[in-house]
């Protein structure tokens, strides 16, 4: 399975269908049963169009989008072809993944000559070959002689033999002098006095500006100051404006925040969001820095490319950030642009600017395919190029007017060629990184030298001076009535999973087991999770119910399926889904293949319908409603760290929203004060609560859902995280006790996960442990394998 442009794709196999032919494939999705790679059929309709059986969209996409000039920004070469449909894919390098992908690669015994072997000089028809070759006759097993040089090679020898400059490149990147690290002077009119490594760090954002690069990436780890390095680069030279500033909507008023109290007002700022958003050219460009999200860019650009319906028909509105000259782009949390067949990726490629610059906390190393796309940003040169294999054309975006041939050289698409895809992802993908892996591996690391500056808390723990941070796991026991709800439920999911087991069909029913999971973790945090969900709620009332976690939808998505999750919930099935061979990702719904944008932006609430009817509404809180283990055991810690001379500030994080509904009911009848952060709210109301909580003195507690807060906020005043829910993915756990580690943050910060110790949070932990010590132990820390939940992860969840 491949994730590519946010969709959820299958690599398409080779089918032995002529050129002309594919011009004129039609895509259907099929069913996860009837679809495996040997049943990918070609049918053929009236008009003798062939049909393509397959979930395939990507190139598909790219031709109708324009359909005068249709633009193909990824084909490959012909031996590359199979490689290319897999380009984006989660490097996975470690050794049992990297062989078992070589394994199911090994393509079937056969005496005919593979595709990738095919002699380009053969012309004869491949149905005459068949009709001339002898029925019955056994032929004599003679061994073919291994190819001199692997098709890989051959293409590499044709690139260079067209693009001799294509040899330099790595001996150059390799060769280029050292960046040593200096540290720059503060600049003028920042009031806020920069740590030593972060004027080292606007000394390297200045050099790359003034070098070929023009920008680059600053993943300096969370919580250290990419923002305020960026500011201090905004201020080094204010007359370089202005500045466009694509972030996450949560983020938003933080930068305007920062900037405004780092720079005494001497930049001036438009937050591009909201309806008054300014289309004219002028006025914008009277501004030094305008901030937007990447929903707002993804928006306009939309209406300007395809349009939008209104009564009269398809109407196209201009984008005036699209129509602008900045001086520089820069992209916060820069991982939402990973999917470069999004629209949001296109949209900020189309911006017109001379520096970009990428910001991300999250080491890009892990996941090579989606690194292609910060690259197309930056405009890295030769990386973000297609070449042609058999002359000297090369370009950034090919065009190939007939679909068959460049309208530049006339070759066909198959004989173009992407730099990055060909020198650095597609020997990882075959090989981990041993062998060509290796040394496609090696190239990385060279390209990510020039371009990329990271440094992690712990390497500049003295400039930091951050306070210890504590992490303990509160274990609790159900008390009588949750545990036999519990165990009614859990024999039940464990009859299912044993059923699966038995008939062997555990992955084929991944989506059943998925929300089993799901719904005794809800019962874990309180019983009325599952008793008392939303069953009534319906469209007409405004409320968009996530078809995973059964709760209000937070930042909710659809699927082709027309199936609407929450953001993270859908995230995190696919993640944790372990593809084979036999099984694909099906929708939780209606279990046809699974298609779904995750950058896609958030479907919109009908607020006039919007009549939410809160779980609390939905209980009988007068009388009969007990609260739970959980609830009482975070009062218990929250009474605990209570002091009489001072406030203590605690995040409560939780992924159901319904859970944070009530422990909120429940801590203000405990006499804390409350404020909540949820998806649904407006940056402007985000704002307003962060600043509440932050300000006022007898505030005690933020509810935060997982979904709406986990990254970019700033929560310095709390020192105490609470984890409701523990997950197996401990990024998100990472991140949420980021908020408020991190410079500012002077008192020790006490971080406490909560975990029902007879449920399956114990085993969740238990497995997190494992897994995270299993990462640690190979040298390449692969994201991906973390989320993952293999079979015998399942098994071992369900105690078998
Ligand atoms: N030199 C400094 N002196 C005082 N406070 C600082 C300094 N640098 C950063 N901070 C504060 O530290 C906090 C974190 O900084 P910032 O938000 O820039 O980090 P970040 O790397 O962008 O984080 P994230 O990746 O989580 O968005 C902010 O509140 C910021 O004001």
């Amino acid at each position: 399975m491949v994730e590519e442009g946010g969709f959820i794709r299958r690599p398409r196999t080779r089918t032995r269908t002529s050129r002309a032919a594919r011009a004129k494939v039609n895509y259907v999705e099929i069913s996860d049963s009837s679809d495996d790679e040997a049943t990918l059929k070609m049918e053929q309709t009236p008009d003798r169009t062939l049909k393509l059986t397959d979930i395939e969209s990507d190139n598909d996409e790219d031709y109708v989008e324009d359909s005068t000039t249709p633009v193909v920004k990824e084909e490959e070469s012909d031996e590359e072809y199979q490689d290319a449909r897999n380009e984006i894919v989660e490097l996975d390098l470690s050794d049992t993944e990297v062989k078992k992908e070589a394994k199911q690669s090994t393509p079937p015994q056969t005496t005919e000559p593979k595709e990738g072997e095919d002699d380009d000089d053969d012309d004869e028809p491949l149905a005459k070959k068949r009709k001339a070759a002898p029925r019955k006759r056994k032929v004599p097993t003679k061994k073919r002689k291994p190819p001199k040089i692997t098709p890989y090679q051959r293409n590499t020898q044709r690139l260079f033999d067209n693009h001799p400059e294509l040899k330099d490149v790595f001996p150059d990147l390799q060769n280029a002098p050292k960046y040593v690290p200096e540290r720059a002077e503060q600049p003028a009119g920042l009031s806020i006095k920069l740590l030593p490594f972060q004027l080292e760090g606007l000394h390297w954002l200045l050099s790359q500006e003034s070098s070929k690069y023009n920008g680059g990436v600053l993943a300096d780890e969370m919580g250290m100051g990419k923002t305020i390095q960026t500011i201090a680069l905004l201020m080094n030279d204010p007359t370089k404006r202005p500045s466009l500033v694509v972030a996450p909507t949560v983020a938003l008023m933080q930068w305007k925040n920062e900037i405004d109290q780092h720079t005494n007002g001497k930049l001036k700022v438009y937050i591009f969001h909201g309806g008054n958003k300014t289309n004219n050219v002028a006025k914008l460009a009277d501004y030094d820095v305008i901030l937007t999200t990447y929903a707002v860019l993804e928006s306009v650009f939309r209406k300007q490319t395809y349009g939008f319906k209104r009564k009269t028909g398809m109407i196209k509105e201009k984008s005036v950030l699209h129509n602008m000259d900045f001086y520089r782009v820069i992209l916060d949390e820069a991982h939402n642009i990973k999917d470069r067949q999004s629209n949001t990726a296109r949209a900020v490629n189309m911006i017109k600017t001379q520096k970009r610059w990428c910001l991300s906390g999250t080491p890009l190393q892990n996941r090579i395919g989606e690194m292609y796309s910060l690259i197309r940003f930056l405009n890295i040169e030769p990386f973000s190029k297609y070449f042609c294999t058999k002359c000297d054309c090369a370009s950034k975006e090919w065009k190939f007017t007939d679909r068959m041939h460049c309208d530049h050289c006339n070759h066909v698409v198959m004989q173009h060629t992407n730099f990055f895809n060909h020198f650095m992802l597609k020997n990882i993908q075959k090989y981990g990184v041993e062998g060509p892996g290796l040394e496609s591996f090696n190239n990385i690391q060279i390209l990510l030298k020039n371009i990329m500056l990271r440094r992690t808390k712990v390497e500049r723990a003295d400039d930091l001076g951050l306070p210890p941070r504590i992490v303990t796991v509160r274990r609790d026991y159900f008390n009588e009535e949750e545990k036999d709800l519990y165990r009614s439920l859990y024999s039940d999911v464990k009859r299912k999973y044993n059923s699966f087991v038995e008939e062997g069909v555990v992955l084929n029913n991944y989506a059943n087991i998925f929300s089993l999971i799901t719904r005794m973790r809800q019962i874990a945090d309180h019983p009325d999770l599952v008793l008392k969900r939303y069953r009534n709620q319906t469209a007409e009332d405004g409320v968009i119910v996530c078809q995973l976690c059964d709760d209000e939808a937070e930042e909710p998505i659809e699927s082709r399926c027309h199936h609407k999750f929450c953001r993270l919930c859908i995230k995190e099935y696919i993640e944790s889904f372990m593809e084979t061979k036999d099984n694909r990702l099906t929708c939780p719904v209606c279990h046809i293949g699974l298609s779904i944008d995750l950058s896609q932006p958030a479907l919109e609430v009908n607020m006039d319908a919007f009549k939410k009817q809160s779980i609390v509404s939905r209980l009988n809180l007068g009388g009969s409603w007990r609260s739970s283990t959980k609830i009482e055991a975070l009062v218990e810690e929250l009474y605990k760290s209570r002091s009489k001379v001072k406030t203590i500030k605690s995040i409560v994080f939780s992924q159901f929203t319904s859970m944070l509904d009530l422990v909120e009911w429940r801590l203000k009848r405990a006499g804390f004060q409350t404020v909540k952060l949820q998806g649904s709210m407006s940056p402007t109301q985000r704002d307003e609560t962060i600043k509440y909580f932050m300000n006022n003195i007898r505030c005690e507690v933020f509810l935060v859902s997982l979904k709406a807060g986990g990254v970019a906020l700033n929560l310095c005043e709390a020192s105490q995280v609470f984890i409701l829910d523990p997950w197996w993915n401990p990024s998100v756990e990472w991140q949420s006790g980021d908020r408020v580690h991190r410079i500012g943050q002077y008192r020790p910060v006490k971080i406490t996960r909560f975990c029902i110790e007879d449920s399956i949070e114990s085993r969740i932990i238990e497995l997190q442990e494992k897994k995270a010590n299993m990462i640690h132990a190979t040298i390449n820390q692969d994201e991906a394998a973390i989320s993952r939940l293999t079979p015998a992860d399942l098994q071992f969840l369900f105690n078998n």
